[in-house]
């Protein structure tokens, strides 16, 4: 079987999977027989089959079913599911998978002591034992199984299989049992993805903490308005379709770097429950073919985010990117393509507007446009207050008026207020001594 798309039960039969002969009672008592086997003979059933299916997935016929070449027995004695890599639970079977293993891995890599566990997402010192997973078993449900991602000698899809005749129901089952891991995995979390290679992928340090709302000071209405409007996105399906729109909405988030415009991002899909999927559209080899296939292949519930647009189409007069592969044509092509049902939020942001193509950022393509400017006094205020919870009102005005009477008024992002917060978090009352180095 070939898993695809993203849902559980989106399983495409491989090409022998109607011959299913034997009654189910036979494959009830599999796991039994396998387990026999396995303490009398000390044979793998699964681990034999699965080498033998191996051999079978030639270059080329990576994603084809299984060929019906394979011998009989093996076409009797063994059930697998391909996920393609651009399948959303391939990194979480992966995942899963080694979470099971861990705590008594046969084969393991010793983790970078200095790196994330990835498994706990801890970036403790730590000496991790990660299983090695490109080919490795594991138990579910008193069945061996055997994950594969050596198909083919490429990476593009995996095999799981395990001995036993019957329905996919085990299958359908192991990918509830990793959808439920993975909710509880990322509770509490926004999952960051970065488009890579054609893919998207969650790697360290992946799932970070959501960021509340409040925590990114913005001038006065700016979140209301965009909660607002998301919501009101989300909760208009319906009337998308019946005018024949495509379900998709368009944000721009413009202005001077460090003003918050990604945290913003970040903490709106925190609140919303969403991913984030970022692409960067200067990497090399990413085509328009590849762009396209990336936006139709987003994780469920993401918002992309594209950033910096300006950096790669920043001249009119260029068609290509930099890299020269991707077209300008490509990414509006991508941008125009099709939604899915449950709607396709999209976010760029730039700290040049002007440099921006029209064709780019027309209603369709972006509906909000948004100014994201450097400190006001109302932020700097709340900026203050929200690191010195113990502060004075006076003191707050008198900070205020110390940035702001000062007669060159220099030109403050959040992000340089937030550094003086933090060289002064351990004596939050010297602040005012360092004042002057915002205006270095
Ligand atoms: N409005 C803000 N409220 C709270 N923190 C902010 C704000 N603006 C910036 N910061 C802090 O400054 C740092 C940089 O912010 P962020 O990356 O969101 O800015 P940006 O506008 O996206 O910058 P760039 O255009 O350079 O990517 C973050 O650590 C963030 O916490």
């Amino acid at each position: 079987m070939l898993l695809a798309g993203a849902g559980l039960s989106q399983f495409i039969p491989g090409d022998f999977a109607a011959e299913s002969v034997w009654p189910d009672s036979v494959a009830v008592a599999f796991p039994y027989i396998q387990k026999f086997i396995l303490h009398a003979f000390d044979f793998n059933l699964t681990e034999y089959c699965t080498a033998v299916l191996r051999r079978q997935h030639l270059p080329g016929e990576a994603l084809r079913g299984t060929s019906r070449s394979a011998p009989w027995y093996i076409r009797y004695f063994s059930m697998t599911v391909k996920i393609p890599i651009s399948d959303e639970s391939y990194q979480d079977v992966l995942n899963w998978v080694r979470e099971r293993q861990v705590k008594n891995a046969k084969h393991s890599d010793v983790g970078d002591r200095n790196q994330a566990c990835p498994i706990s997402g801890s970036t403790r010192a730590c000496t991790n034992f990660i299983p090695e997973i490109r080919a490795s078993q594991f138990w579910f449900r008193g069945r061996q199984f055997e994950i594969d991602q050596r198909v083919a000698d490429s990476t593009d899809c995996m095999l799981v299989s395990t001995t036993g005749h019957g329905s996919n129901a085990i299958f359908k089952d192991m990918l509830v049992e990793v959808k439920k891991y993975k909710e509880i995995k990322n509770e509490g979390k926004t999952v960051i993805y970065n488009g890579n290679s054609g893919y998207w992928h969650c790697g360290k340090g992946g799932r970070k903490r959501k960021r509340p709302l409040e925590s990114v000071i913005l001038e006065d209405g700016v979140a209301e308005s965009f909660l607002e409007d998301i919501q009101d996105f989300k909760d208009s399906a319906k009337w998308y379709t019946e005018f024949g729109i495509p379900y998709r909405r368009g944000y721009l988030l413009h202005g001077p770097p460090g003003t918050g415009k990604t945290s913003f991002i970040s903490a709106l899909a925190g609140h919303f429950d969403l991913n984030v999927c970022i692409l960067n559209l200067g990497q090399k080899n990413l085509t328009d073919k590849s762009l396209n296939q990336m936006f139709l292949d987003a994780p469920e519930n993401s918002v992309i985010l594209l950033e910096d647009v300006d950096a790669v189409f920043g001249n009119r007069a260029e068609d290509k990117s930099k890299n020269g592969i991707l077209s300008f044509n490509g990414l509006l092509n991508a941008i125009d393509g099709a939604a899915s049902a449950k709607g396709r939020i999209l976010f760029m942001t730039t700290s040049y507007l002007e440099k921006l193509d029209s064709a780019l950022i027309r209603p369709g393509r972006v509906d909000v446009k948004q100014y994201i400017g450097n400190a006001t006094e109302s932020q700097v205020e709340r900026m203050f207050r929200r690191f010195n919870t113990a502060c004075s009102d006076e003191d707050a005005k008198r900070f205020v008026r110390a940035i702001f009477d000062r007669p060159e008024r220099p030109h403050i992002s959040l992000a340089q207020l937030q550094g003086l917060f933090l060289r002064f978090k351990r004596k939050p009352a010297d602040i005012f001594s360092g004042l002057a180095t915002l205006y270095e």
